[in-house]
């Protein structure tokens, strides 16, 4: 029976609810007749060791993650620790280490959710964002000078390399092309920024010469906000840079119900380098430690890294026992305007796989 290794590194705030959800969850998965076996290694990064240690993860931390057919992650962000130390400490260390360039962010209302858009049917929004997960926006360059006086100055400087914007460009037409409707936009901002964002531009009509069955367009991200909300089923797969995908995959997240359902892939599409999946939220350190966090981002990021394992039957019984939860309105957290805590929810989803997995046996 084959054996996966995953690293479960839970990190801060509601990180240290779900991860371990997400775990019990591939455990059910495993003890219902999935045909492979999981082992598990977890690991005690974060805020916590930065207290202890005084760094997010140990320098060499990435050695200890190589081996690892995929990692399980949380969240970066400690109340009482600056937020840029710690996401540089430990998330984009290991996004950037491992060169997961290909950030997926999969979006659509799943059953019994109240999405608040009223003109807006559930099949009206099923998308997915690719964003650009290496450079742009967030390749840490940039400095900070005369700190404190009136002559301060500070740069973050975008840096997009044709490499970085062809390869994730020929990533997000590959994906549009996977899915049914084999269409995608392209979103920058090539009108105020012109030199990275039409050089993307240029790159995007090259590589669409390589996809001639996927229809594209292209849609500035200003815009881009407005089209998600007032007519969500022109989109399709979307890709955009860094930070422009960061912001409207919290905004897409939130057109479907709440930010604590939706789930993120950091791919390495290369498989060089164990990929690392994850909600696309973040601490939440308003309901921390108080069982309260919504943990089906989580769920949906495990089936993503069943589907990266190539493990596409038991990807597709997760994705089906957590629509068999989120459509019974008992077990929707305080997020979805429900009652239920974490722990419900996650023994729901659990109760559900060993029920599927006796239908199974019956059948
Ligand atoms: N991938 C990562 O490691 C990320 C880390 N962060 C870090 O997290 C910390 C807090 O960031 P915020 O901007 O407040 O974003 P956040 O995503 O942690 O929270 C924003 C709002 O959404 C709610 N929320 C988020 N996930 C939820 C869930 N699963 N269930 C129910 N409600 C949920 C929170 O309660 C909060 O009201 C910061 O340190 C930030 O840097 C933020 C985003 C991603
Ligand atoms: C850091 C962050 O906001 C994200 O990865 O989505
Ligand atoms: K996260
Ligand atoms: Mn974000």
């Amino acid at each position: 029976m084959k054996t996966y290794r995953i690293a479960t590194i839970p990190g801060d705030g509601i990180g240290k609810e779900v991860v371990p959800a997400g775990r019990q969850v591939l455990e059910a998965l495993a003890a219902t007749g999935a045909g492979f076996s999981f082992e598990f290694e977890d690991f005690g990064w974060g805020g916590d060791w930065f207290r202890a240690h005084g760094e997010m993860m140990p320098a060499n931390g990435l050695d200890a993650l190589r081996g690892k057919d995929a990692i399980l992650f949380g969240s970066a962000g400690d109340p009482h620790i600056p937020d840029h130390v710690t996401l540089w400490g430990l998330r984009l260390k290991i996004c950037q280490g491992f060169d997961q360039y290909a950030n997926v962010r999969p979006t659509r209302i799943l059953p019994g959710i109240d999405g608040p858009l009223k003109r807006c049917k559930a099949d009206d929004l099923n998308w997915v964002i690719v964003r650009e997960n290496s450079e742009g926006e967030y390749s840490g360059v940039g400095g900070r000078v005369h700190q404190g006086h009136p002559i301060e100055a500070a740069t973050d400087v975008s840096i997009m390399t044709r490499t970085g914007v062809e390869r994730i460009l020929r990533f997000a037409f590959k994906l549009a092309q996977s899915r049914p409707r084999k269409q995608l936009t392209v979103i920058t901002k090539s009108n105020a920024q012109r030199h990275a964002m039409v050089m993307w531009d240029e790159i995007a009509v090259q590589v669409s010469r390589d996809f001639p069955d996927v229809t594209w367009d292209k849609e500035l991200v200003d815009a881009a906000t407005a089209r998600m909300v007032n007519k969500p089923a022109t989109l399709d797969t979307i890709v955009a840079t860094n930070l422009h995908a960061d912001i409207l995959s919290d905004l897409a997240a939130a057109l479907a119900g709440s930010l604590g359902i939706a789930p993120t892939g950091n791919i390495d599409p290369e498989r060089r380098y164990p990929s690392m999946f994850e909600p696309i939220h973040g601490s939440a350190f308003d309901i921390m430690g108080k069982g309260l966090a919504n943990p089906v981002g989580t769920f949906w990021s495990v089936v993503m890294l069943l589907e990266h394992l190539g493990e596409h039957a038991a990807a597709a019984r997760v994705m089906q026992a957590i629509e068999a939860v989120t459509a019974d309105p008992s077990l929707h957290t305080r997020d979805l305007g429900g009652t239920a805590t974490t722990a419900q929810v996650t023994a729901a989803v659990c109760a559900r796989l060993a029920a599927t997995a006796s239908d199974r046996r019956a059948a």
